[in-house]
């Protein structure tokens, strides 16, 4: 047990969090050993288990990450921009490895997590999940084959809690579709139409966004062209995805050198 790789749940308390710190603990591979909240969180000094609405299980929540960090060997985080990138100063000091699931970052923040990849593993994605990564291969497969006669859109819909836009997912789809057409997404994308938009642009990629009620995550990549439509779906009903995903990439970390991964290489796509 003791060999097992410790794990630390970074926003424990969330719709994502709450996932990890279950499927950590049925897990026989990893032992979980810090759950961490904002300081202030009403979480924080409770037993996970019973905050969870479950049984007592002698961990309480912290807001100490620089504590609970030095003794685990990966931090799984599935919070927001601003608290994974401070987050993954203290994961490189500790040599941990980084599983970041968060969505919704600037570039200046990807070069913040860019430069502490030099001193650990972070394997980040938009989707931890199977289908989806996926999906991305395919996506690059169909836009590489159809000419730009086909005009690409990618539709997203999230629950309303969902805070970024397009989607993480939805960028990684887009990113897919351009290198599939040898163009760099930011020449080519679309978002935000309203009003007199003018027609679209040939080559264009278009992103749309749907918020509501409790969709866990639905996306859709529309090659349209005269006549026929093709359409690559992917449909998650249950979180339980993504947070088998973070898991994987957490054990799959240990022992590899530093660098930033992602869940191509976890899943050897
Ligand atoms: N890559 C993937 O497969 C997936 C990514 N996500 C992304 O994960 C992120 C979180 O999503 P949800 O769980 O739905 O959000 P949520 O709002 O339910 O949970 C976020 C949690 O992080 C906590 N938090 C914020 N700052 C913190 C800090 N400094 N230290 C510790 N905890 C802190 C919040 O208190 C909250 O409990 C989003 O960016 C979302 O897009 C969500 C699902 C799958
Ligand atoms: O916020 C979410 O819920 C999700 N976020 C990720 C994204 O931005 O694509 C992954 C998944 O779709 C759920």
């Amino acid at each position: 047990m003791g060999n097992l790789p410790g794990i630390v749940v970074m926003g424990a308390s969330g719709r994502m969090g709450q996932m990890l710190v279950h499927t950590v603990l049925q897990s026989d591979r990893a032992r979980l050993v810090g759950c961490v909240e904002r300081p202030g969180h009403p979480w924080v000094g409770r037993d996970v288990g019973e905050a969870m609405g479950g049984a007592h299980i002698g961990l309480p929540v912290t807001d100490d990450a620089v504590g609970v960090i030095a003794q685990a060997q990966a931090v799984i985080d599935f919070t927001a921009p601003a608290a994974t990138v401070a987050t993954a100063t203290l994961t490189a000091q500790a040599r941990a490895v980084h599983v970041i699931g968060t969505t919704g970052f600037n570039p200046e923040e990807l070069q913040k997590i860019r430069a502490a990849a030099r001193h650990a593993v972070i394997v980040r994605a938009g989707n931890m999940s199977l289908g989806v990564n996926l999906l991305v291969g395919l996506t690059r497969k169909v836009s590489a084959v159809l000419g730009p006669e086909f005009d690409i859109e990618i539709v997203e819909a999230h629950h309303r809690h969902k805070v970024d836009a397009p989607s993480g997912t939805a960028l990684m789809l887009g990113e897919a579709a351009a290198e599939g057409r040898g163009v760099h997404l930011d020449e080519v994308a679309e978002r935000g139409r309203d009003g007199i938009t003018g027609a679209r642009d040939s080559g264009a990629i278009g992103f749309s966004a749907i918020r509501g009620g409790d969709v866990v995550g639905e996306h859709d990549v529309i090659f349209a062209g005269a006549g026929e439509r093709l359409v690559l779906r992917h449909i998650a009903t249950d979180r339980a995805i993504f947070a088998r995903g973070a898991l994987a990439a957490a054990i799959w970390g240990q022992d590899r050198k530093p660098g930033e991964y992602d869940m191509n290489d976890v899943l050897g796509l």
